[in-house]
């Protein structure tokens, strides 16, 4: 009877959390009903999604659910919430997921969160800038990084609403104004930027040969013969995964620099391939919007790469030894106050900036188009809070 009546409170427990109305009002709700997590279920971090529901948000709370660092995970949006959190939370693994509905829940959704992933916000549509998504952006992050300075004021940021640029600048002044601001807790993601070069790196070969010489390609058989493997041999047979591009500046067009020249494995490019490669990295975000044709940007791929960035925070986090990540950081690598490199992560953050380490004359002249690209950009993102 007892054991009865105990499974039939638990199931309405769980039955309770389900029902849409939790999501309506008061995040508390969602919070206590859904404490339902697994049995034996290994201690970890807790993380919240803010933008859950989105292009990026739903695949990325997927891949945080699958997470074994993951405790606990609050998914954040304005809209479509209760869907998602119902949808992830039946996946057989760890993390307990809770899911928050507008701005009253905000507060919940934050408190006590290790580290909080914020892709809210509008994405580009063809013709468009990232700087474009400035207008509305802006004020999204500002809300949201109030949020974070009210309620987990020590919590990790990596932030992927566009334009990176202006958005961490406006976090950072965000931040200072709460007096909660940590440079090395904020972090602009631009693994996309890295995950993108490492992919074009390898799968340079086969497009070059025949998109940018297809004459050669078909005519010159044996000298282009030649020239594949000897290409294919430092490039090619190369798991993605086994390569480092360093990327590094900022996150829009001419301020995503690649560090081709420090590639790993090493390897040389002529003069022609690191101006495609350059060209195809710092466009790769518009060769998506073009695909999409209206229907949004990278999501997937961004997905992955903020689950593997969030991923190297949390190891950071846990204290592990080496785990290095490019990142948009408050900077004194250059003369600007924010500025992408390597960084390494830790428990408290971006623990270590490395420097850029040597470039080459095609890299320096690209540095200081990036330089001069990415100083408007700073300063839009501090005058919106300072104004
Ligand atoms: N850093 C990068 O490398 C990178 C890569 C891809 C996209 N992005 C950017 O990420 C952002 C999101 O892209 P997407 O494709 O997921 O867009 P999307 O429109 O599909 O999703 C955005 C989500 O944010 C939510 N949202 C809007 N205002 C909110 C608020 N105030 N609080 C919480 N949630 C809010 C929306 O409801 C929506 O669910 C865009 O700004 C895009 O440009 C950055
Ligand atoms: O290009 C965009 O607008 C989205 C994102 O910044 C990207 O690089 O894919």
């Amino acid at each position: 009877m007892e054991a009865q009546a105990g499974a039939n409170q638990r199931i309405a427990r769980i039955s309770a959390h389900l029902h849409p109305s939790n999501f309506q009002e008061g995040g508390d709700v969602a919070i206590n009903k859904a404490n339902c997590r697994a049995k034996g279920g290994a201690p970890g971090f807790k993380v919240a999604i803010l933008g859950a529901a989105g292009g990026i948000g739903q695949p990325l709370s997927l891949l945080l659910k699958m997470n074994p660092l993951v405790s606990v995970l609050h998914l954040y949006d304005v809209v479509n919430t209760p869907g998602v959190t119902a949808d992830v939370s039946h996946m057989d693994t760890g993390a307990v997921v809770r899911g928050f509905l507008g701005q009253p829940q905000l507060e919940n959704a934050l408190t006590g969160m290790d580290l909080v992933v914020i892709p809210a916000g509008v994405p580009r549509k063809p013709g468009m800038t990232r700087d474009d998504l400035f207008k509305i952006n802006a004020g999204i992050v500002r809300t949201l990084c109030e949020g974070v300075a009210k309620s987990c004021p020590n919590a990790i940021v990596n932030l992927i609403s566009n334009p990176v640029n202006s958005t961490v600048p406006i976090a950072a002044e965000v931040f200072k104004k709460a007096g909660t601001y940590d440079p090395k807790r904020l972090l602009g993601v631009t693994t996309l930027d890295v995950v993108r070069a490492n992919t074009f790196v390898v799968s340079l070969v086969v497009v070059y040969l025949t998109v940018e010489f297809p004459s050669y390609y078909y005519t010159s058989t044996c000298w282009c013969m030649f020239f594949f493997f000897f290409l294919q041999a430092e490039v090619l047979g190369v798991d993605p995964r086994e390569v480092d591009v360093p990327v590094v500046g900022g996150h829009a067009g001419v301020t995503i620099l690649p560090l081709l020249s420090q590639v790993k494995p090493p390897s040389s490019f002529s003069a022609e391939e690191a101006e495609y490669l350059t060209n195809r990295i710092q466009n790769g975000g518009t060769e998506v919007v073009e695909a999409k044709a209206g229907a949004g940007s990278a999501t997937l791929s961004m997905a992955y790469a903020a689950a593997k960035f969030a991923n190297s925070c949390l190891h950071g986090l846990k204290g592990e030894a080496g785990v290095v990540e490019c990142a948009f950081v408050d900077s004194q690598v250059t003369d600007l106050p924010f500025f992408a490199t390597k960084v390494r992560l830790g428990r408290g953050g971006a623990e270590e900036i490395y420097q850029l380490g040597p470039l080459n004359e095609y890299e320096r002249a690209g540095l200081e188009k990036a330089k001069t690209e990415l100083a408007g950009s700073i300063q839009k993102g501090v005058e919106f809070i300072k104004k």
